[in-house]
């Protein structure tokens, strides 16, 4: 007997473009969410946008909670709000600390959430994921996505520059990603979809060859960053799974913000590990450099400097990442000191 059953959940309304913030209202009632709005934002989106996004909602007197870290704490706090405030669907305002909080809660309380994103830095915006961190390991949990997104090029412009060249470099290290899922096809018998994985790596594709049209201070630069990002949380959204967008650049990451907290952010650590895993995966010849190009060309960083981290911090990251959660990478169980000492070298890294 046939048994094979896919359920993709996606967005239903996503708004790019200069000034849709003045739409969230009109977008919200399209989708039939009914009473008290409550605004989930962390404290410079809401600084910046959370007056406006309030107005938009000024007759169902919304109500507002700021959460400052990606934890399951901070998932806690929103659903006892929503629960103390009567709220009857959530709207996440900022990075994608706020939006992958919001994305459990409503998920947890079974209330609608749209997503308001105040950067175009890191590809959660629209994916049916949320990954929070929990003592040394992340999990990645599956969450409904928003059913809208509102994504104001304006305030995504105005972002500082860096968190625009994270999101590009987020959709860069799909590339890799990508070849750990088709390796952990081969040897694990990991579950791939050629639809999410083509489309993550078509978007990845698009976006270098963008790459000359994203520049500082252009709205149009936040403009094809986002719909990049809104492209590769769909191709997680259809995977069922982030590995589309995240194989071991992503484990790299998630391991330096344990043993390196907030020293970079999300993007440019995937980034540079991106420059390192490619080298992994097809050698001194391979397409590293390729990858080191493109985030150079849209001004991301290359380097353990650039990105504000000690050359041996990097090097514990690549020997421990393996450790952060059962996803069969290029990093097997594990790569010794001298192999990441050598990648790291090789690649201009450290
Ligand atoms: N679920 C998924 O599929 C995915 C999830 N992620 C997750 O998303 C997070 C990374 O996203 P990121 O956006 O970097 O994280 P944050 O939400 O932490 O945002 C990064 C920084 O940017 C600030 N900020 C946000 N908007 C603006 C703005 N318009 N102007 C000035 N500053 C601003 C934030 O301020 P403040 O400090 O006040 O918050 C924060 O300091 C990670 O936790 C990562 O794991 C990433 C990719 C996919
Ligand atoms: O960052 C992500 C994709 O870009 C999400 O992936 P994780 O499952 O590794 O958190
Ligand atoms: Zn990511």
């Amino acid at each position: 007997m046939f048994d094979k059953t896919t359920w993709i959940k996606l967005p239903r309304n996503v708004l790019v473009g200069h000034g849709v913030l003045d739409q969230l209202g009109e977008a919200v009632d399209e989708l039939y969410l009914t009473g008290r709005p409550l605004v989930v934002t962390s404290p410079t989106p809401n600084d910046l946008a959370g007056d406006h996004v309030r107005e938009q909602f000024a007759d169902a007197d919304p109500a507002t909670v700021v959460v400052e870290t990606a934890s399951f704490e901070s998932i806690e706090r929103v659903i006892d709000t929503a629960e103390r405030e009567d709220a009857g669907f959530l709207v996440a305002l900022g990075g994608g600390k706020p939006i992958d909080i919001a994305k459990m809660a409503s998920d947890h309380l079974n209330l609608g959430f749209v997503a308001v994103p105040t950067a175009a830095s890191h590809d959660g915006i629209v994916s049916g994921r949320s990954s929070i961190p929990e003592g040394d390991s992340r999990h990645s949990v599956a969450a409904d996505p928003p059913l809208a997104v509102v994504a104001d090029t304006e305030i995504l412009a105005k972002a500082p520059w860096e968190l625009t060249t994270a999101g590009c470099a987020d959709i860069i290290s799909n590339y890799t990603a990508v070849k750990d899922w088709r390796l952990a096809n081969r040897l694990k018998n990991v579950e791939y979809s050629e639809y999410a994985g083509a489309l993550s790596e078509l978007t990845a594709e698009m976006l270098v060859d963008s790459a000359d049209s994203i520049k500082k201070g252009h709205e149009e630069s936040a403009w094809i960053v986002v719909k990049a990002l809104v492209s590769s949380g769909v191709a997680m959204s259809i995977a069922g799974s982030s590995r589309p967008a995240s194989g071991a650049e992503h484990l790299f990451s998630h391991q330096l913000d344990r043993i390196a907290p907030g020293e970079a952010i999300h993007g440019h650590q995937v980034g540079v590990g991106s420059i390192m895993t490619e080298y992994l995966h097809t050698g001194a010849k391979g397409q590293w450099a390729d990858i080191r190009d493109a985030l150079a060309r849209i001004d991301a960083p290359t380097t353990a400097a650039e990105l504000g981290i000690a050359d041996e911090v990097v090097v514990e990251a690549l020997t421990t990442a393996h450790t952060i959660r059962d996803r069969y990478t290029i990093l097997g169980d594990g790569i010794t000191e001298e192999a990441a000492v050598e990648v790291a070298t090789r690649t201009g890294v450290i």
